[in-house]
């Protein structure tokens, strides 16, 4: 589209960064670039709501340039007739222009690669330099980083907020000079985990800077923006096209998203279906917790290499060059970003086992499958996962899966949302890919797994009470017994929520496997005997045995054993209140700011897909008066 050429974009950017966006294969600007660029680079804040992979990245990373150019004295201009050894005029040494945050280590060394390219087209001697601030190692300690920043006289801080904070309050930093800030993911930076760290760094900065602020949900940020000092902001709103039946929709076209309904415990046998048969190259699979990332991955090792020595059906066995990541948040900095660079650059056939963690911003272009086992339990991280694939108008499809029974009610509550699914077609899993049993004896090898298990499973349930939308993620509608099947599990542990399921459900075979101890094998394991693999652990476990068949004292006895058999869920329980007063605040959170939104909306009646002054906005809200600040959004990235 015409409109979209790099010609028609209302701002003159430097001429290198013209070429570098020619070098890169830019052919013409997305719409979220034509139209946040030219208010970006000039005085202007700017909030950005635009779909998953419309190419926000680049609508900062350019202006960022173009203001650090003029404003630093960096040379840029080569028409400007500037003598290339003419001595620039660096920044003070402790001083940077720019900072952007990002709610992930990922993310941010994702987005100071996308700066490094651009520069390396920088055609001067003074390099523009960044620095990363993501913390999460020991290697590299806070000092390190200002060490670091006042050796190179960085100009772009990339960074998560807890090291950024920690690295604005040392007394080498100065952030005088700063005169612009980017939040990514702003709406999750703004969020109850975040907002602390964030209006503390920006309280560290000068009033007179630029904001721009970038999500492709920036609405579930509500009036929290507002605390981001912004002044007289633009709201960019680019929208995907209108699909077929011309309603809207939030998923760009090039992404398809479908659904499998099922029982819980057909879940991994649909996972390796989906992956052995089908041609996917590149897939991401989502995971409600780091614990449920370790444990399925060593799982998955397992079946793998008894498909792959037992030989058998064809139709069953994994592609040879099928090969596993894993990635997650209680991994060091290191590791995940290794795995994730690993993950990118293989040729391989490939599947990552991720959690939330690589669910916003991660671009890995030629990913094609993403597959959640389970619905998030915030549905803006729905889009968010769904988004790592159908990029920048390449095809991709999304597959989720559902628990048969009330989970299917997700289907026409993503419906209201504007997020159109379909049931997966011609698809079936192959159920005799391994069999419970297989489980059951590679569980029973090794205690730790046993241990694993259970902490997995009691996981998930604890994630699951954590839904946003509770009338449809019912703990009382969670069939317990099929649960512990997908997980393996050997017995079942001891929950309060079981034991209520067991007592609702009561028929033949719960009140059976009640009077059985909750065993799910057909012979109880002495758990007296159930030894770890790994020798030390053994040796500690025996002794603690022995300590415990010394105490003649029957209370104390009774004591010591309740500690160590406390329901797990009870063990959990001061971390989990915290999480779950946390996400009460942040659901009642919203629901204000939904209510204050509505009521904006009734007084201001403006369109969704417009630009509009948010500084009128407040002012309309104040004196009831309609916003007349409207322009058109230059048109969708499916033109492309
Ligand atoms: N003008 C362009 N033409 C073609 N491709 C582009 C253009 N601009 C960016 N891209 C590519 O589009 C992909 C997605 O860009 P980016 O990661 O910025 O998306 P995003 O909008 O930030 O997505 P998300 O919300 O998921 O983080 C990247 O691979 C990027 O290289």
């Amino acid at each position: 589209m015409s409109s979209l050429s790099w010609d028609n974009l209302k701002y003159s950017l430097q001429p290198w960064i013209r070429t570098a966006v020619e070098a890169m294969g830019f052919e013409t600007m997305t719409p979220v670039q034509a139209s946040t660029i030219p208010h970006f680079c000039a005085n202007k804040d700017v909030v950005v709501n635009s779909y998953t992979g419309s190419g926000k990245t680049i609508s900062f990373v350019i202006p960022v340039l173009e203001r650090l150019i003029k404003e630093c004295g960096y040379k840029g201009n080569e028409n400007s007739g500037d003598d290339i050894d003419k001595k620039m005029k660096p920044l003070p040494r402790g001083q940077f222009h720019t900072l952007i945050v990002a709610p992930t280590r990922e993310l941010s060394n994702q987005i100071s690669k996308v700066f490094e390219k651009f520069i390396e087209f920088y055609p001067y001697n003074n390099d523009i330099k960044t620095l990363l601030l993501v913390g999460g190692d020991s290697k590299q300690s806070v000092q390190e980083d200002v060490q670091l920043f006042l050796d190179t006289n960085a100009s772009i801080l990339i960074g998560t907020p807890g090291r950024v904070l920690d690295f604005l309050s040392s007394s080498k930093v100065s952030c005088k000079a700063c005169g612009c800030v980017v939040l990514d993911e702003a709406d999750r930076l703004l969020d109850v985990s975040f907002i602390k760290d964030v209006e503390s760094i920006l309280s560290f900065l000068p009033k007179q800077r630029r904001t721009g602020l970038f999500s492709a949900t920036i609405d579930s940020a509500g009036m929290n923006i507002f605390k981001t000092g912004m002044r007289n902001p633009i709201k960019i709103n680019v929208k995907p096209s209108v699909n077929n039946n011309g309603s809207k929709t939030s998923k760009p076209s090039s992404l398809a998203i479908s659904y499998i309904v099922l029982k819980p415990e057909l879940k991994l046998k649909a996972l390796l279906t989906l992956l052995f048969k089908y041609k996917y190259k590149k897939v991401i699979v989502y995971f409600p917790t780091c614990q449920a990332v370790t444990y399925f991955y060593s799982m998955i090792q397992h079946i793998l290499q008894i498909l792959r020595e037992n030989g058998g059906d064809d139709s069953v066995q994994p592609p040879d060059d099928l090969k596993f990541f894993s990635l997650h948040g209680k991994l060091s900095t290191n590791s995940r970003v290794k795995t994730l660079r690993q993950f990118e650059e293989t040729l391989l056939k490939c599947c990552l086992l991720t959690t939330d963690v690589a669910a916003r911003g991660i671009d890995i272009p030629d990913v094609d499958l993403v597959v959640q086992m389970d619905p998030p339990t915030d549905t803006d991280i729905f889009l968010h996962r769904c988004g790592r694939t159908g990029r920048a108008n390449n095809s991709g499809r999304a597959i989720f899966m559902l628990n048969e029974g009330r989970e299917e009610d997700y289907i026409p509550f993503l419906a209201v949302k504007n997020i159109e699914v379909e049931e997966l077609e011609n698809f079936t899993i192959d159920e005799n890919l391994y069999d419970l049993e297989s489980i059951h004896s590679w569980i029973l090898q090794d205690r730790s797994r046993f241990d694993e298990s259970v902490k997995t499973y009691v996981g998930f349930i604890k994630y699951y009470s954590r839904h946003s939308a509770s009338s449809i993620f019912r703990l009382q509608s969670m069939d317990y017994i099929n649960l512990a099947k997908l997980h393996g599990l050997i017995r079942l542990p001891k929950m309060p929520e079981i034991t209520k399921y067991l007592d609702i459900t009561m028929n033949v075979s719960n009140r059976q496997l009640m009077e059985n101890g909750g065993w799910l094998i057909a012979n109880p394991v002495n758990m007296n005997k159930y030894a770890y693999s790994d020798r030390q652990r053994e040796k500690k476990r025996l002794k603690e045995l022995q300590e415990l068949s010394a105490v003649r004292d029957k209370n104390k006895l009774k004591r010591e054993l309740k500690k160590k058999n406390l329901a797990w869920s009870n063990k959990t329980e001061t971390k989990e209140k915290k999480l779950e007063r946390k996400q009460k605040l942040s659901i009642k959170r919203k629901a204000i700011e939904e209510r204050i939104k509505l009521e904006e909306t009734k007084v201001q009646e403006y369109n969704d897909d417009d630009e509009v002054d948010w500084k009128d906005l407040i002012q309309a809200k104040k004196r009831q008066k309609n916003s007349n600040n409207n322009s058109e959004v230059q048109g969708t990235f499916d033109d492309l």
